[in-house]
């Protein structure tokens, strides 16, 4: 069934969950959104909540794609994936790492409020709990300038014994450009390409080495591939912090990308506390495997991460609003 022609009403289930994350993570202490059924499986609409309804229309489309038509198929079985650290203390992110079972870490950086010296800890400490062998990758979430950002990627750079990439470090393409240029250590693009007017066309190409891909912002796994395609860069897949449902078709990209030269970033069911199946995508020796359909749902845990009738109404609410404009 085309996902543009499926009709709310047609769908089989719409369950509203909310689950709390172990770590506050870009704001956000509990993650909500709505589990939708239709004839292909379940998909997951999930826009942060700081999302406005238009910038929304991609996630319902994403979890349309799901409910709708099988994905595309994988060329890969398995990912390896890195284990997210939140911008935690030195002492909370060695043990993240330590139990991940990752041999990758991405550390959140710049966070509001912390000082540059806590970035440096985090990073060591992550360092120490890979050993010399794992990879650290940083994002900064565009929260430096280009003056900023040159000389904190060279100080984590020294304090990582070698980063991997730098994600983000700078609102612009533009900024992106002019700080590759200066240091040595791989840009990658994320916030530059998903939250791009059309991501289809940004040019990215001379202003990072690596393409942040993720499919539930980008408005589905067909559309992800395409925009992978487009940028003409190396690509790593990054998670939204979905449930296992919103991850399965992540993961789905991941496997069906043609090249895949880096981990990905879904690592991320660890962050969340709780699931709404049973058998959760937390990464088995730093893998993850590609599954050909959405995962079912659990009732039990789906209707343990019920919240309350008016966290529903919003969803419910927000979920209508986003459909009208995705047809408009
Ligand atoms: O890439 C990862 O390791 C996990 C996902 C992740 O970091 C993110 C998920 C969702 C929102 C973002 O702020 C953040 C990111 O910027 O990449
Ligand atoms: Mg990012």
């Amino acid at each position: 069934m085309d996902p543009a022609t499926i009709e709310l009403a047609e769908l089989d289930a719409v369950r509203v969950y909310a689950l709390p994350m172990r770590n506050k993570f870009r704001g956000v202490t509990v993650r909500r959104g709505v589990l939708l059924s239709g004839p292909a499986g379940w998909g997951e609409f999930c826009p942060f909540e700081d999302y406005d309804d238009a910038q929304a229309v991609p996630w319902l489309k994403a979890a349309l794609e799901a409910c709708s038509e099988p994905w595309p198929e994988p060329v890969r079985t398995s990912i390896p994936v890195n284990c997210t650290v939140p911008a935690v203390g030195a002492d909370k992110a060695y043990a993240i790492v330590a139990a991940s079972g990752c041999r990758t870490a991405k550390v959140k950086v710049a966070e509001p409020g912390q000082d540059p010296g806590e970035d440096v800890e985090r990073v060591a400490a992550v360092r120490d709990a890979l050993g010399p062998g794992g990879a650290i990758r940083v994002d900064a979430n565009a929260a430096w300038d280009v003056d900023a950002a040159v000389p904190r990627i060279r100080e984590l750079d020294r304090a990582a014994g070698g980063l991997e990439y730098a994600e983000q470090p700078c609102p612009s393409v533009e900024e992106l450009a002019a700080v590759r240029r200066q240091v040595d250590v791989r840009i990658a693009a994320d916030e530059s390409i998903r939250r791009a007017e059309d991501p289809l066309r940004v040019a990215v190409a001379g202003a990072a080495d690596v393409a942040i891909i993720k499919a539930t912002p980008l408005g589905g796994v067909r559309q992800a591939l395409r925009v992978a395609e487009a940028c003409g860069l190396p690509c790593v897949v990054s998670s939204a912090v979905e449930t296992s449902i919103g991850l399965a078709a992540q993961l789905a990209l991941a496997g069906a990308l043609p090249e895949l030269p880096f981990a990905c970033g879904l690592g991320t069911m660890a962050l969340l506390d709780g699931d709404v199946v049973a058998d959760s995508l937390l990464p088995v020796d730093g893998h993850l495997p590609v599954l050909r359909r959405p995962p079912e749902p659990d009732p039990a845990l789906v209707a343990a991460a019920t919240p309350t009738a008016d966290v529903q109404h919003y969803w419910l609410e927000r979920l209508a609003r986003v459909n009208a404009l995705t047809r408009a």
